[in-house]
Order: C-alpha cells, then structure tokens, then sequence
C-alpha cells in the first residue's frame, strides 16, 4: 500500500493546533486525494470555482508541491476525513527587509453547514503559525468588509485599503 502524498509534511503542523479542534476534526495538508473528499464543494462557499477534472486538480497539486517552501494549503476534515473547511498561505520571498518573507493568506472556505465553530479560527490560527515558522516578517490578507471582524477575531488589524483590477 502507498501511503497518501501530502502538499508538505504534516509535522509543519504542531499538535496543540491539532488538539485545539473541536472533536472529531483534523486539520491537515492538503492532499491529492482530497478532489474526491469535498474540498472544490467547499471553495463553493467562497466564489466561483468551476469545472476542474481529476487530472487537471492533480496537475496543480503537483505545481504547488514542486514549488518547494511557497504554497501551503490545509484542510479540516470530518470522523470521515471529508473536508469541512480549506485555507492557503503563500511565502513570498522579497528583496525588500533584507529578502525577507511575507505570507499572503487565500482562498479561505469553511462548508456553510460547519460555520461557527471555530474551523476557519483554527485555519487562520495554523497558516500564521506555518508563515511564521517560515520566518515570514508579516502575514498579509485582502477580504471583504463583512469578514473583518472574522480577521481582527483572529488577531489581524484593518490597516488599509484593497486595489483591484479585473480581467
Ligand atoms: C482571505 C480570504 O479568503 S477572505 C474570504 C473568507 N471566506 C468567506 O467569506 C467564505 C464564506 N465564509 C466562511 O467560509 C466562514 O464563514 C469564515 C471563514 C468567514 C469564518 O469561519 P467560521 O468557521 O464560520 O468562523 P469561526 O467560527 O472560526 O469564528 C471565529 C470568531 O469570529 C466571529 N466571526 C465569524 N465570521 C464573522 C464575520 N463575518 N464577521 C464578524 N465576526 C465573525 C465568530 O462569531 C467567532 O467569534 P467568537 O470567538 O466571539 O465566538
């Protein structure tokens, strides 16, 4: 039997965030497994997300992997390890701050039927905790304005405003 490819090791996550979730949750990497367990479902909750085959989920799973220590994406899954709940956190190597570090995080989804009980918390809480143990100098988010009491919950603060132009 081959044992499941993850995005990253899972020892990156520690086990007081693991221990911290409600019971009967798991929070993870993402795995190339996951097309099959919800989680495009799950980005449903967050916008469009569109047709996207096995193959094609594969072959960006494989891109991100390939780009070593930059794209970390994590999931919280159920007893049934179907995923409840997905987050990003991209490391972006700068010239700026001695080349420093800057986590940008994305694509935040938790299920509607899971809401409310802390999972997008504990994602939020674990992507900081993985751009700072990157060596990150900042973690970095753009959201709408009906989610910035989600954010500052979290510990972020509303410190400008978001530019945008779209194709
Ligand atoms: C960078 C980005 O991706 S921005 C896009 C974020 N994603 C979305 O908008 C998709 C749809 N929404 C969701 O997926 C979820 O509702 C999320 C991610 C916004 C919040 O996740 P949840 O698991 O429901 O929130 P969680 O239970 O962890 O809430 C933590 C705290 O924030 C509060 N909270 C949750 N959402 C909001 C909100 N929109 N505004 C103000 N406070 C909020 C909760 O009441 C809770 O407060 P408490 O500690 O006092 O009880």
């Amino acid at each position: 039997m081959t044992s499941e490819q993850y995005l990253f090791d899972p020892s990156l996550i520690p086990a007081s965030f693991q221990e911290s979730l409600p019971a009967g949750y798991h929070i993870r990497p993402l795995s190339v497994l996951d097309y099959n367990r919800g989680v495009l479902e799950v980005l449903a909750v967050l916008t469009t997300v569109g047709p996207i085959s096995k193959e094609e989920f594969a072959t960006q799973f494989q891109y991100w992997k390939k780009q070593n220590d930059t794209y970390y994406v994590i999931v919280i899954t159920d007893a049934k390890n179907q995923v409840m709940a997905i987050g990003s956190v991209i490391i972006e190597r700068k010239l700026i701050h001695q080349c420093g570090l800057a986590g940008h995080i994305e694509d935040i989804a938790v299920a509607s039927d899971q809401q409310g009980k802390k999972l997008g918390l504990h994602l939020i809480n674990t992507l900081t905790n993985i751009a700072k143990t990157a060596g990150a100098y900042k973690v970095i988010l753009d959201c709408s304005i009906e989610n910035v009491g989600f954010y500052e919950k979290c510990g972020y603060k509303n410190v400008g405003a978001q530019m945008k132009l779209a194709f």
